[in-house]
């Protein structure tokens, strides 16, 4: 699975000169994402901010948008949907949803790295309606049942 898959990009108006996401380093599970547009996001608030760029993401597979954890745990910036899901048959901007749980104004500057977006198959299931489940030693339980 480390091979891998081709995933057309769109360079749409927005991107401008901006770099295309990549991996930083030889073993990231991560794509590092640009803003592709200045915001302010207050403490408390959230923002959508775009990347510039649209995939066709080939079937059976998607991409995750996921927080970066420097931005997190320096800033208390997180990705509000987090893992955020591109389907594969999106075609608009790829955009972030990011969400100020600190207690500073966050300024997102153009080319800022903002995110991160993880290559993922995808599993699809088929749901056959019944009448009776079977019985399972958990059961019900959810919630902390096991002990919180
Ligand atoms: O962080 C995200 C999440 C989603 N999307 C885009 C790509 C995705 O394929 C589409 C739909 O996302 P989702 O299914 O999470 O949103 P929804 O509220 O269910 O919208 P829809 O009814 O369009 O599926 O929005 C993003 O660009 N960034
Ligand atoms: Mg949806």
């Amino acid at each position: 699975m480390f091979e891998p898959i081709e995933i057309a990009v769109k360079r749409l108006d927005g991107a401008g000169d901006l770099p295309l996401p990549s991996y930083e380093t030889s073993g990231s599970a991560g794509m590092d994402v640009r803003a592709a547009e200045a915001a302010t996001i207050a403490p408390g608030k959230r923002g959508l901010i775009g990347t510039g760029f649209a995939f066709a993401i080939p079937q059976g597979y998607e991409v995750q948008v996921r927080p970066r954890s420097g931005l997190a745990l320096k800033k208390g910036i997180s990705v509000l949907n987090t893992p955020g899901t591109i389907d594969s048959d999106y075609r608009g901007e790829i955009k972030v949803i990011l969400a100020n749980l600190g207690d500073e104004d966050f300024v997102v500057e153009r080319g800022d790295r903002i995110a991160q977006i993880v290559v993922a198959p995808v599993q699809r299931g088929n749901l056959v309606e019944v009448e009776i489940l079977d019985n399972t030693a958990r059961g019900t339980g959810g919630f902390g049942s096991t002990g919180v």
